[in-house]
């Protein structure tokens, strides 16, 4: 069979992939077809552990959904806080040094609910104050290249047999640009193990300097325009999208939108090709089983849709949390990083608009410094009617969900946005930008308000709708029984996974057979 033959089928395959259910055909091509995949994730977060946003929560629940059909395991760095974090490591594994980067220990950590974390166990490059990717000021580490680019080889290194581990994954599944490595390692060291990129964020791109590339090992052969290279850099992303046999975005939205020059940050038309060939798709996030507003033990009293009484006592608690004076007007709740993306100056644009019409903001989220600044100033502004907390923290933000009325998100571009799927959930509705996975989950009018441009006019438009039909309680309650019904958890999102596993693999088992 030819090439061409050969990627025709794949490419069948693969559209199978995203047929509707009823319709979908049964693939059987032998008896293994049918078992569980061995599947190594790898990634710089899990939020068991360490979690800077959406990344960490996929991460950590997005496997355990996948573990009922596949054994997925996940591979992280050994940060301080995954090593101090008193769960038992057990040291089962080594890679050797490579080019510029070091030689480490692989621990396994077995999570309370049977989950496998393996561990790159690797203090110089680790075990640091800070977050994954910089110092406690929010400075990037400068040695970011070799602590990622060691994490993907890694990978590699354990689909190869090379890290003294017996299980050996099937397929690797890399996530973001600190993985981007992955697929090109696993490709370089010629391997026949297939790979599947999750781009979370495209903003964020890993640009490294050319001059690394001896470092970390990588071939001048792949420092060109159609492989890594982007305009006199190397990219970690690109590299992830050259080289994985399928690349995924986290919704139906973005997908479209990232082969768009408005949204592709310079690689809308490397993208386009992917998606011509039918090697890009979007598949929608999930949430996990915990976010359950009836049962969520880091609530300060549980509610459901039809008794909402606990829900004002959330309210209480976090006016009291965030100096917020007692009220009966709404309260809108901001849970982000504090970064561009999120649009937080168009929220500082319609604050006013919201405090005169008798609402109150609560904001928590942390991230760029100017940023930071300008929210605190925005509370010093409006005491007792907006309130700020700089930093990190899930029960806070899980409180903040409960306790609110609405949830302010006006993304510039947002791949899927978990927060808006947790606010549905406990009866916070999203005034969000119609963008990205905001646009396929929040139904304008029924479960929340979207309004198109990133400008605050357009804004304002939407917080106002928001606000007017907090007027009219029956009304706010119809919509709020809507979107607490919305389902959004990752058992109705791993099909299309599970498809797109077994594609890949029965395009490898059909290689193999020919070659
Ligand atoms: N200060 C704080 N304290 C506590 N919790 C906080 C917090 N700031 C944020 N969070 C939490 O971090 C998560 C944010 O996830 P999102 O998916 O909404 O955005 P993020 O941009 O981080 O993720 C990226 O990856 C995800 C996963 O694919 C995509 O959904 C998304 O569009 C993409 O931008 C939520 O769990 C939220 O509650």
């Amino acid at each position: 069979m030819s090439n061409a033959a050969v990627n025709a089928l794949a490419l069948n395959t693969l559209q199978r992939t995203f047929v509707p259910r009823s319709t979908r055909p049964i693939l059987k091509v032998s008896s293994t077809q049918d078992s569980k995949k061995k599947v190594l994730f790898v990634t710089p977060e899990f939020a068991d552990l360490i979690k800077t946003g959406g990344l960490g929560d996929v991460s950590a629940a997005l496997p355990r959904a996948l573990g009922k059909r596949h054994d997925v395991r996940l591979l992280i760095p050994g940060y301080a806080q995954v090593m101090n974090s008193g769960h038992p490591i057990r040291m089962v594994g080594r890679v050797e040094a490579d080019a510029g980067m070091p030689a480490c220990r692989i621990g396994r950590m077995d999570m309370p609910d049977g989950l496998i974390v393996y561990v790159l166990v690797c203090p110089e490059l680790y075990e640091r104050d800070g977050g994954p990717y910089g110092d406690p000021h929010g400075r990037d580490w400068p040695d970011n290249p070799v602590r990622f680019a060691r994490l993907s080889l890694a990978a590699a290194d354990i689909a190869a047999g090379h890290a003294a581990i017996s299980w050996i994954p099937e397929l690797l599944h890399a996530h973001d640009w600190p993985a981007g490595l992955v697929p090109a390692y696993a490709r370089w060291r010629g391997l026949s193990t297939p790979s599947v990129f999750t781009i979370h964020n495209l903003g964020y791109q890993g640009l490294i300097d050319m001059s690394l590339r001896h470092t970390l090992a990588i071939p001048d052969s792949a420092c060109h325009m159609e492989e890594m290279e982007f305009y006199g850099q190397l990219s970690l992303l690109k590299a992830g999208i050259a080289y994985a046999d399928h690349v995924t975005t986290v919704s139906a939205n973005y997908a479209h939108e990232i082969t768009t020059p408005e949204f592709g940050y310079g690689l809308d038309g490397f993208l386009r090709v992917k998606a011509r060939k039918g090697l890009l798709s979007g598949i929608v996030n999930g949430i996990d089983d915990s976010w359950v507003p009836r049962s969520d033990p880091h609530l300060i009293a549980g509610f459901d849709r039809n008794d909402l009484s606990g829900k004002a006592v959330n309210a209480a608690y976090v006016r009291d949390l965030f100096g917020l004076e007692p009220s009966s007007g709404p309260l809108f709740a901001v849970v982000s990083r504090l970064v561009h993306q999120k649009g937080i100056d168009l929220t500082l644009g319609v604050a006013e608009t919201i405090v005169e019409h008798g609402g109150q903001i609560a904001i928590i989220g942390c991230g760029e410094e100017h940023i930071e600044q300008a929210v605190h100033d925005l509370a010093a502004r409006f005491p007792g009617q907006v309130g700020a907390h700089v930093g990190f923290c899930e029960n806070e933000a899980r409180r903040m969900y409960a306790g609110s009325d609405f949830l302010l998100m006006p993304s510039r571009y947002e791949p899927c946005g978990l927060s808006q799927m947790y606010a549905l959930r406990y009866g916070s509705l999203p005034v969000a930008r119609r963008t990205g996975g905001l646009a396929d989950t929040v139904e304008d009018g029924l479960t929340g308000f979207l309004f198109d441009e990133p400008s605050v006019a357009s804004y304002r438009k939407a917080v106002l709708r928001a606000i007017n039909v907090y007027r009219y309680p029956d009304l706010l309650n119809a919509m709020r029984t809507r979107a607490m019904a919305t389902e959004f958890f990752w058992a109705q999102s791993i099909e299309p996974y599970d498809q797109l596993y077994h594609s890949l693999l029965l395009q490898r088992q059909v290689i193999a057979h020919i070659v």
